[in-house]
């Protein structure tokens, strides 16, 4: 089982955990603004890190954004495979012609 797939499973798992031993069960509880919010603080301490050029708070940080995601999407009902297929999607589709195909669609429906 991949390393995304199995913390997907444990986030489902600990859902309903306690939430005096379970982080996972403390974010449910306190909801998707909080959830959410965290999932913020969590990006911005991994640009800070990048532009700090710190190689390995990078690392942790990017752990923790993927995390932070990986709660906000189980609490949102959103399972991975539905972000793995938008992604499958996506491939080989440059996000230059994809964004130029946008400003043609929003042209057209503008004329
Ligand atoms: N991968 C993670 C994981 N990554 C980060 N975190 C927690 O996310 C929190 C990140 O918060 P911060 O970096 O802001 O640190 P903080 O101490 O809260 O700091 P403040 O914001 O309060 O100042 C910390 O409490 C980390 O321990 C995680 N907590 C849990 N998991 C996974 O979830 C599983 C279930 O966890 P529990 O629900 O706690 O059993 C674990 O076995 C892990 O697999």
């Amino acid at each position: 089982m991949d390393t995304l797939t199995r913390l997907e499973e444990t986030i489902a798992a600990r859902k309903g955990a306690d939430p005096s031993t379970s982080y996972v069960a403390q974010l449910h509880a306190k909801g998707t603004p909080i959830i959410a919010r965290k999932l913020g603080e969590e990006a911005v301490e991994a640009v800070v890190a990048a532009l700090a050029e710190d190689r390995d708070e990078l690392v942790g940080e990017a752990a923790d954004v993927i995390f932070h995601l990986m709660v906000l999407l189980n609490n949102k009902e959103i399972t991975l495979a539905e972000v793995m297929a938008e992604l499958d999607r996506r491939d080989g589709v440059s996000g230059i012609d994809e964004k130029a195909s946008r400003s043609a669609n929003s042209a057209k429906g503008a004329a």
